[in-house]
């Protein structure tokens, strides 16, 4: 009799998208590792508090933290979440065990009304709470009126049908994830809207001490996007890695360089100009990876950047 396979249990939010992204990697531990895997569904602060913008609550880090704790306490082995969520420095004991593929990376915008960014008219009202978005639709068209959105994607939605706003914009990765991609009415280029570091991928969390564990998912990685997302990660931690900051970091291949652009707004001043500039290099480890960012990030010093930032 071959022994009883452990269960496998992987924590997640309950939104939509968060149990899309858990019951995409169950089924990948199932298929491609032969797990029994089950789900454990948690509400965290970050879904509870909806009525803020999440910068001036505490950031990203509240939508990841209980998860975490259900890793410590033993309640479950694994958390999936959207890298982008992943604050740059995981707490002590915890560690990334898998990047997947990413999906399509780009922002997209969405609308009842207008198909594209250059149609809309003067003045319009375009739903965001990303300050990262906000800040590159400033620069794009210093005209628009930018209003908080928050909630999950559903809610979102809901209160651009409600005739809330203009236009909202949104990751396409998340719509796409939801089928409901023909809500997207067009996307921004990684070029006009450098998506945050991260958005598109999938992170697999766990207890750095679970060898096994970690060792099986390693096999899931996907290294052209573990890659370009660790030059992204890098640009993010080398300028303090929160999300209070309106900073953008994108990397993609051309053949074996990696190409990396960054952006960087005024939190408090969106009138002043977006500092935006790229860089590439031949990126074959870890190490290259991460010395790009850190590149990008001292080009981003290099135009200013200080100024920027949160004091310290
Ligand atoms: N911040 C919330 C969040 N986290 C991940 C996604 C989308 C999926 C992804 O980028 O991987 C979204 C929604 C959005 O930004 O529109």
């Amino acid at each position: 009799m071959p022994a009883m396979k452990e269960t496998i249990v992987i924590a997640t939010r309950e939104s939509r998208l968060a149990l899309w992204q858990a019951e995409h990697v169950k089924a990948l531990l199932e298929h491609s590792l032969h797990l029994n895997v089950e789900l454990l569904g948690m509400t965290t602060r970050g879904d509870q508090i909806l009525d803020r913008t999440l910068s001036k609550v505490g950031g990203k880090g509240l939508f990841v933290k209980e998860l975490e704790t259900a890793l410590e306490e033993g309640r479950a082995h694994l958390a999936v979440h959207s890298l982008k969520d992943v604050p740059m420095e995981l707490p002590e004991g915890f560690a990334l065990a898998a990047i997947l593929e990413r999906e399509d990376p780009r922002d997209a915008l969405v609308s009842n009304r207008y198909a594209s960014l250059t149609e809309l008219p003067q003045g319009a009202l375009v739903g965001t709470s990303s300050l990262r978005r906000m800040a590159q639709l400033k620069a794009l068209r210093p005209d628009l009126r930018i209003e908080p959105l928050r909630g999950n994607l559903d809610t979102r939605l809901r209160k651009l049908d409600e005739g809330g706003y203009d236009a909202i914009v949104l990751a396409a990765a998340g719509l796409k994830r939801l089928g409901l991609a023909d809500r997207i009415r067009s996307h921004f280029s990684v070029e006009e809207m450098i998506p945050c570091a991260g958005q598109g991928a999938l992170g697999i969390e766990l207890r750095a001490d679970a060898a096994e564990l970690n060792a099986q998912l390693a096999t899931l990685i996907d290294r052209p996007t573990w890659l370009a997302t660790q030059t992204e990660r890098a640009v993010s931690r080398s300028l303090g890695g929160s999300c209070s900051m309106p900073l953008a970091a994108h990397a993609r291949w051309q053949g074996e360089q990696l190409l990396v652009a960054v952006a960087l707004g005024h939190a408090e001043s969106p009138e002043r100009p977006l500092l935006k500039t790229q860089l590439q290099a031949v990126v074959r480890s870890d190490a290259e990876a991460v010395a790009l960012g850190e590149q990008a990030a001292q080009a981003l010093r290099d135009l200013g950047a200080a100024d920027y930032l949160p004091a310290a």
